[in-house]
């Protein structure tokens, strides 16, 4: 059987691996780089340019530990070869591209827009015809656009690898993970950032205190952060850079900065495929339709990763590669299901999640919540990092449902409490693993103690922690 896949990003890959595992003759093909937007222009990129402004943090502290270094002065240009080198590094060595040529998977990169010509035939951009009896579209997506006048005077987030130098101001639409992400980060490089979320408040996802938390972090790091501003009305150009109009409660308002960069969302990377040549159908959100099996309308074509539009992350792209391969290889009928997904996002200060939001799990459960602040942990405080919590989300009968950071180190201590929740673990159990101390973990390890208690539940000599933490 031959098996083509479009797009090499997370579930391309993935189900390139599954589909030559199970015996198929197997293409892979995607536009530009092997390792698609989440090597080359997502994650990767992006928490290279956090990381640089963690070291910013770090340095900006050192002196309360008596070491003298001066003000850090960023090299932008100097950052952006690092950031080349560490998607080269990575595209070569951490993504699969060896076992990939040794299962013989034939990976044709940078062929341009692939297209349907019919239900059994792509055209790439560059000319070649691929037939093939099965299709597994894995294209990921785009930056959603803002559909105001003058749109095309604002960047997305892939602009940043093509900037001389960190602007000296910046005006940040859309306050989800993307939008809060680049607003900490060029705020720690020195720019003046101005955030600016159409909804109630940033962070809609992410537990009520995270957000909280996020938001009085980012204000107290200078970021003006402006919730439920409005409707912008357009885009202009000014002699120093571009001016956003808006209207808000009926009024006229503008804010202008040296860039104004749009994160209002993610759709699918679509338009160039010619769907309807192969009896793909779209959603009403534009994403490709498919069922829990990732079947598209076409019995013979399935869908995975960001380009379906349910989970739009690096896990879950994967395991919907591998289903989709193995129903499109095997004719099974597995289901991809995201059970335990634990996010992390790279602000300053960091915060992470897995499972169940406070607010989701009182819409089912009758639930107790144990809250461990950063201020009164030893090892938060002996780094000088104070800022944040561990919050756990548990069920009356002692399951775990959701962990909540906010912190230095948010997104490993999550992975912990991914483990414990994929495990089934209660709480009391957790309270009894043995933390060492002082970790960012041993956080969780007393969050688990307090949440024990407050349900009479005994977890021995953890029950009373010295700290834990
Ligand atoms: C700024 C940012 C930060 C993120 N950070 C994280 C994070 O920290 N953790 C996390 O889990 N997720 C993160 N994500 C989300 C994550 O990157 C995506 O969920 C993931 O990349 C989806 O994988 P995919 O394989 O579906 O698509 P992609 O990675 O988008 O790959 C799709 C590939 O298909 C190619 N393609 C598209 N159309 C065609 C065509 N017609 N012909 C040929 N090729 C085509 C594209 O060029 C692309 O290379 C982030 C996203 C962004 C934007
Ligand atoms: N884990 C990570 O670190 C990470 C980082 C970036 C992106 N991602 C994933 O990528 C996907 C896309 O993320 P995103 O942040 O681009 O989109 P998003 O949909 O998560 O957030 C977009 C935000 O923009 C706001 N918005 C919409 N229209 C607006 C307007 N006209 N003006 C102002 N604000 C407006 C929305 O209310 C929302 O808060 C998400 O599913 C996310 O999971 C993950």
């Amino acid at each position: 059987m031959d098996v083509l896949i479009i797009g090499a990003g997370p579930a391309g890959l993935a189900a390139a691996m599954r589909a030559a595992i199970l015996g198929a003759r197997t293409t892979l093909v995607t536009r530009a780089e092997y390792g698609g937007m989440a090597a080359n222009d997502g994650p990767v990129p992006v928490r290279t340019l956090a990381h640089a402004a963690r070291l910013m943090r770090e340095v900006r502290q050192c002196h309360r530990y008596g070491i003298e270094t001066g003000t850090p002065r960023l090299d932008y240009d100097h950052l952006l070869g690092r950031v080349r080198e560490v998607v080269d590094d990575v595209r070569e060595h951490s993504i699969l591209r060896e076992q990939l040529e040794d299962l013989g998977v034939t990976v044709r990169e940078k062929a341009g827009t692939a297209r349907f010509l019919d239900e059994h035939t792509l055209e790439t951009e560059s000319g070649q015809r691929l037939r093939a009896d099965r299709f597994i579209i894995c294209a990921g997506g785009i930056s959603r656009p803002l559909p105001v006048p003058g749109a095309e005077l604002t960047a997305t987030h892939s602009d940043a690898w093509s900037l001389t130098q960190v602007p000296p101001s910046l005006l940040v639409v859309g306050g989800g993970a993307t939008g809060v992400q680049l607003a900490s980060v060029f705020n720690a490089f020195g720019s003046r950032v101005q955030l600016f979320e159409a909804g109630p408040g940033i962070l809609r996802t992410e537990d009520g205190d995270v957000a909280v938390a996020v938001r009085a972090a980012l204000r107290e790091a200078g970021i003006d952060v402006r919730e439920g501003f409005g409707t912008i009305d357009s885009f202009e150009r000014t002699r120093d850079g571009v001016r956003m109009n808006f209207t808000h409660a009926g009024a006229q308002e503008r804010a202008e900065a040296a860039l104004a960069v749009v994160a209002i969302g993610w759709a699918a990377d679509v338009a160039g495929l010619n769907l309807a040549a192969a009896g793909v159908e779209t959603s009403a959100r534009g994403f490709i339709a498919v069922d829990d099996q990732l079947r598209t309308s076409a019995h013979h074509i399935f869908a995975a990763g960001d380009v379906t539009g349910r989970r739009m992350l690096v896990p879950p792209a994967m395991q919907d590669g591998f289903v989709a391969a193995t129903n499109a290889v095997l004719d099974t009928h597995l289901t991809s299901e995201y059970s335990v997904n634990p996010i992390a996002s790279f602000t300053d200060p960091e915060y992470a999640q897995v499972g169940l939001t406070e607010a989701e799990a009182r819409e089912t459960h009758d639930v107790i919540v144990a809250m461990v602040r950063c201020d009164s942990a030893t090892r938060t405080i002996i780094d000088g990092r104070t800022t944040g919590f561990c919050k756990l989300v548990v069920d009356r009968s002692g399951t775990v449902l959701g962990c909540h950071i906010v912190g230095e180190r948010a997104a490993e201590t999550a992975q912990a409490a991914a483990i414990a929740i994929a495990a089934r673990m209660r709480v009391a159990e957790l309270a009894r693993v043995p933390f060492s101390f002082p970790t960012y973990t041993g956080m969780l390890g007393r969050a688990a103690a307090v949440a024990a208690h407050q349900l009479n539940q005994q977890v021995g000599w953890q029950e009373n922690p010295l700290d834990g933490a």
